[in-house]
């Protein structure tokens, strides 16, 4: 068969050399802005290896409105890639043009529109033509453009065809290595929360049941506060006034575990930007924050000083870290954070196999020179956002094997308000983005983390 759309010979290319810097578009259409800082979001997460949360250029002025749209543009493309991928192979058999930078982007961006997002399907073609002729990297490609997006406004059910509705948005290795975990039904809904876009969560001070009346929000069985259609952070109330923090409700509960920490001396290690610290300090600990990187820690810093809160703060590699003994130690890992993919899409394009090795290495490092932080009688708690059992059960059963000054101190049923369901067989936590299914996918769910408590013994 012949394909049904070929790249016409373009008037005018950028040749096969690197991208030139996009030409920003005229202001004066209206809606036009939010779809030029989207693509170059999706150009710096899909080319540039940024993060979604950092992927968006911050210099560009917009309004807060265009802004929220380019981000859902965003991050519902990074979201839905797997089946946008395959729906353009399908459109353009021979492949993207080589010398076509931007020209993914730009279709990702429409057919999320199309498929995926409440925009009228001439206001998303249209667009991204105009978005596509105003850029010397695409101009010559705005006729393919057009072309591909309006045989997707027709024929997107027929082009579905013979692409998975279950597993097409989840990287292939991912989705093996969680079935072998979890088996395929489990996969299957996680998989489908990971379509969805994610409330937020919030960790409040003091009194759940105000701050949920005043957000329009619900207290969760744990305590955490969650906002559907929430807007831009900042402006809800509370938040400058220091009452709240984002957090999710499952990064809300390894804090948790250390039980009544008033008084006690707890290092909180890989820290920034300092959820759980937050969550210590607040609930009366004699905090020592220690992470590498000194931008994450410059977010501690601020996060703490709006709450009003406390540590001591230090920079550097914890597994050399050399102060202690402490009471108790959390070690909140670095991680494949494959247990966040709801909130972090992009998870799915930056992290590949490899990861999972030196990962876990580093892990191993950490969690051993954790443990030697303790005092005798000290409780470490360690957790992961990942769904992969060698950054979570597998480090605890290693750990647990080859040191025996330490023991597992099981989660006991009660002990945490809300924890029971996720309490494994071995006492440790583990919580899936598939848990707490609460009718509306939107308002259901929760990252994926593990966590396990030790002991040194006395
Ligand atoms: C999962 S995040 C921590 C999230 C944090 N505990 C919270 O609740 O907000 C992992 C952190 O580990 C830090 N990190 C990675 N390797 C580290 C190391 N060797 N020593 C100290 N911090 C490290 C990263 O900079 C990152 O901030």
């Amino acid at each position: 068969m012949k394909p049904p759309f070929r790249a016409q010979k373009p008037a005018r290319r950028s040749g096969a050399g690197p991208a030139q810097a996009p030409a920003r578009p005229a202001a004066a259409t209206p809606g036009l802005a939010a779809r030029a800082l989207a693509v170059d979001g999706l150009e710096q997460v899909l080319r540039h290896g940024a993060a979604l949360d950092d992927a968006l250029d911050a210099d560009v002025a917009l309004d807060p409105r265009d802004r929220a749209l380019a981000y859902r543009i965003l991050a519902t493309s990074l979201r839905r890639i797997g089946t946008l991928r395959a729906l353009i192979a399908k459109l353009m058999e021979r492949g993207l043009p080589k010398s076509a930078p931007r020209l993914e982007s730009v279709l990702l961006a429409g057919a999320t529109q199309i498929l995926f997002m409440d925009v009228p399907n001439h206001a998303a073609v249209g667009l991204c033509v105009d978005l596509a002729r105003a850029d010397r990297n695409t101009a010559g490609f705005a006729g393919l453009v057009n072309a591909v997006l309006r045989r997707l406004t027709r024929e997107a059910d027929q082009l579905m065809a013979g692409i998975s509705p279950d597993f097409a948005d989840t990287p292939e290795w991912m989705g093996q290595r969680w079935i072998k975990a979890y088996g395929l039904e489990t996969t299957r809904a996680i998989a489908a929360m990971h379509k969805v876009e994610p409330p937020l969560d919030i960790t409040v001070k003091a009194d759940p049941a105000l701050w949920a009346e005043r957000l329009s929000g619900e207290v969760l069985p744990t305590g955490s506060v969650r906002i559907l259609q929430a807007g831009p952070v900042r402006a809800l109330p509370g938040f400058a006034e220091g009452e709240w923090w984002v957090q999710d409700a499952a990064a809300a509960l390894p804090a948790r575990l250390l039980g009544d920490v008033r008084g006690l001396h707890v290092a909180d290690l890989c820290a920034a930007p300092g959820g759980k610290t937050a969550q210590l300090a607040a609930a009366g600990a004699i905090v020592t924050a220690v992470d590498r990187s000194s931008s994450r820690l410059a977010r501690l810093k601020e996060n703490l000083e709006r709450l009003n809160l406390t540590a001591h703060v230090v920079a550097g590699d914890a597994a050399d870290f050399t102060g202690g003994p402490f009471d108790a130690v959390l070690l909140d890992a670095p991680c494949s954070a494959t247990g966040t993919l709801r909130r972090h899409p992009d998870i799915a394009v930056s992290k590949r196999p490899g990861d999972l090795v030196t990962l876990a290495a580093l892990q191993a490092r950490l969690i051993a020179h954790a443990a030697d932080l303790l005092k005798p009688g000290g409780t470490l708690v360690y957790s992961t956002c990942s769904l992969e059992p060698e950054e979570g059960e597998e480090q605890v059963e290693r750990l647990l094997a080859a040191r025996s000054d330490l023991i597992r101190a099981p989660i006991v049923p009660g002990e945490v308000e809300g924890i029971d369901p996720f309490i494994t067989p071995q006492g440790d936590m583990r919580t899936l983005p598939c848990h707490w299914m609460r009718g509306e996918a939107e308002r259901s769910g929760l990252d994926g983390f593990f966590a396990a408590r030790l002991k040194r013994k006395a």
